[in-house]
């Protein structure tokens, strides 16, 4: 039988630490040709702008040479003018558009990535993302890809702009004087070669910042949503958080890099100033010796000190390189992660029974469920007990495939769940979470999440009968009531009764109910297991339970322990039996009946 193993690691899969040059390239590729048109554009405007923005040096160059040479006239002055009068706004003018179209390229490609990225993570097994950092996912979807912004925005246009432009003046400056030409790029090939340093140590570095700020966002996100623990125990001092460690372990790779980086730079810089001493240096001999006039020196003057503005832009921009293609190397490398396996078949169930044939099931660190076999009728309610940590919902969760068993299998209308098509499996099972999520949303889309088509009159009987109604009318928009994060807080038991109505409302054949009623008062209590009785009817209930007296009625209630099924049976069965069930309904009374705290314990 085959079996469809989960993902691997989450930790540590996106994050091999490897740099790899062209990654950032390489993921966006795919969408690139469908920008291509505007990207090329983008490219021959900002390059035609860097052009304009010398073209005034030529312009003054002319003047000077006429001007010296004695040729000079009226109208020719007012033309060079008004040449350069134009040049420099049309220049700005392509240049604004270049970078508006490289934006507008770049917007799209990231909302291209993000939507490649969130469709692929629905695909993956659960299990993928109980090993992922709520921190680590937020760098992975919101930080990482955003990066990938200032290579299409800014490194494409600008980077091969600045190098077409700068390949173009060299081959001007030695039109126009080998002589001075040489003098202009003699330091060049030293910039260069710092450059190049420059860029190796800003991949060698670009890891350890990587996984400096992944710690650090994974330790600030923990610290945020563990504040009331942290208060309680009285850890406000930042100093004693792992936060602060996170915080300062950046702080060091970040002085670090600078510490390495800072010579360099300031080097590079320092060198493409010098540029003008040797341009002045050997211009001005040239100019003793009467091998050229002061229009050739003024123009390399101008030009030749502004010959190594687009190496600049290219430094600027080339030390960014490797944090982008480490952002997309972890960005491919989640997109590297297989699916979970889904037949795609729409198989054949004319009844909704589920039966555990030989189940084995681990999630990477021992085995948690062993040998489990049994079978629920379609329409019977099959309760699953036992002490904490004994596989109640880990056997649970495998029938909707949130993970897939890793021996025997699991059949739904005696079809193996992992050969169905996942949308005709989870149109089959409806399931009511133990700590139920509910979304940012107003309440009624929270309930209508179990069937989008559902109308108004069906939301509000849904919520009737899960007992919400009454509690939804008294908020302030009823129904419309946005609830979920920053929006109305609703307690546990209220959370809990929208939870029950999105499974009512998707009417599910197999239901399974984690300890559905763990937050619900005294009051209500009664009610919401009437509610779940009509959820349940004539469907196939998988009910997990510590609270014992609601499984009395059970047709089969399965003692799990260890990850074994140690008992079966009804409930009065099992009580005669005065096995383990017999001894969980024990202690499950007295702990009913036994005060918080005994009279004798008080002072
Ligand atoms: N995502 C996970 N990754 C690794 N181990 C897990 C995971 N979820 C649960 N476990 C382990 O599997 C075992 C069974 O856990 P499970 O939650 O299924 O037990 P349970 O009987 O439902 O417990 P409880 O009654 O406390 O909810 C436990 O040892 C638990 O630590």
């Amino acid at each position: 039988m085959k079996t469809h193993t989960d993902a691997p690691d989450a930790e540590t899969a996106p994050q091999s630490g490897k740099v790899d040059f062209l990654a950032s390239l390489k993921l966006v590729t795919g969408a690139l040709h469908t920008q291509r048109g505007r990207i090329l554009v983008s490219i021959g405007l900002a390059t035609l702008s860097v052009l304009l923005e010398v073209l005034p040096i030529w312009v003054i160059y002319k003047l000077i040479l006429m001007i010296t040479s004695g040729q000079a006239t009226q109208s020719a002055f007012w033309l060079h003018v008004g040449l350069m009068a134009v040049t420099i706004p049309v220049g700005y003018l392509c240049f604004g558009l270049a970078t508006r179209l490289s934006h507008v390229t770049a917007f799209n490609l990231l909302y291209g990535l993000r939507m490649r990225l969130a469709r692929h993570l629905a695909k993956l097994p659960i299990g993928y993302f109980s090993n992922m950092r709520s921190g680590r996912a937020k760098q992975t979807m919101i930080s990482e890809p955003e990066k990938l912004e200032l290579l299409i925005a800014h490194a494409i246009p600008e980077g091969i702009s600045a190098l077409v432009s700068w390949v173009i003046v060299t081959i001007w400056l030695f039109a126009v004087d080998w002589r001075m030409a040489l003098a202009s790029v003699i330091l060049t090939p030293v910039s260069l070669g710092i450059m190049s340093l420059a860029i190796r140590i800003s991949y060698r570095e670009a890891s350890a910042m990587q996984d400096a700020n992944v710690k650090m966002n994974e330790s600030m996100v923990e610290f945020l949503a563990g504040m009331p623990v942290i208060k309680i125990f009285g850890h406000t001092h930042l100093e004693r958080q792992d936060t602060a460690k996170a915080v300062t372990r950046l702080a060091d790779v970040q002085s670090e890099m600078g510490r390495a980086f800072v010579p360099l730079g300031g080097t590079f810089y320092a060198l493409i100033l010098a540029n003008i001493t040797v341009i002045l240096t050997v211009g001005v001999w040239l100019l003793y010796i009467c091998q050229i006039g002061l229009g050739t020196l003024l123009f390399f003057v101008i030009l030749g000190a502004n010959y190594s503005t687009p190496l600049m832009r290219l430094f600027d921009l080339f030390h960014h390189f490797a944090h982008i293609s480490l952002s997309a190397t972890s960005a491919r490398e989640v997109l590297d992660q297989l699916p979970q396996h889904d037949s795609q078949q729409h198989l054949p169930i004319t009844t909704h029974d589920i039966v555990f044939e030989s189940v084995n099931f681990d999630y990477g660190g021992g085995e948690v469920l062993n040998d489990v076999s049994f079978s629920a009728s379609a329409g019977t309610v099959t309760a699953l007990v036992g002490p904490s940590g004994s596989g109640k919902t880990t056997l649970a969760t495998l029938i909707p495939r949130f993970y897939d068993v890793t021996g025997g299998r699991i059949t739904l209308g005696g079809q193996d769940v992992r050969d169905m098509a996942l949308d005709q499996l989870m149109d089959c099972v409806g399931f009511v979470f133990q700590d139920p999520f509910l979304f940012t949303a107003t309440i009624s889309e929270n309930i209508r999440y179990g069937r989008p088509d559902a109308t108004d009159d069906e939301v509000q009987d849904a919520a009737r009968a899960a007992c919400a109604h009454d509690f939804i009318m008294a908020l302030p928009d009823g129904y419309d009531t946005v609830i979920g994060q920053g929006a109305q807080l609703l307690s546990g038991g209220e959370r809990q009764r929208i939870s029950i109505a999105r499974a009512m409302i998707k009417d599910a054949p197999v239901v399974i109910l984690d300890e559905a009623t763990a937050f619900t008062d005294p009051d209500s209590e009664a009610e919401i297991q009437q509610a779940i009785k009509v959820l349940t009817r004539d469907k196939t209930l998988i009910a997990i339970a510590h609270r014992l007296h609601t499984i009395t009625e059970a047709d089969q209630i399965l003692v799990l322990d260890c990850g074994r099924i140690t008992e079966r049976g009804r409930h009065t069965g099992l009580l005669a039996k005065g096995g383990q069930y017999a001894r969980l309904w024990q202690d499950y009374t007295l702990s009913q009946s036994t005060p918080l705290r005994q009279k004798e314990d008080l002072p």
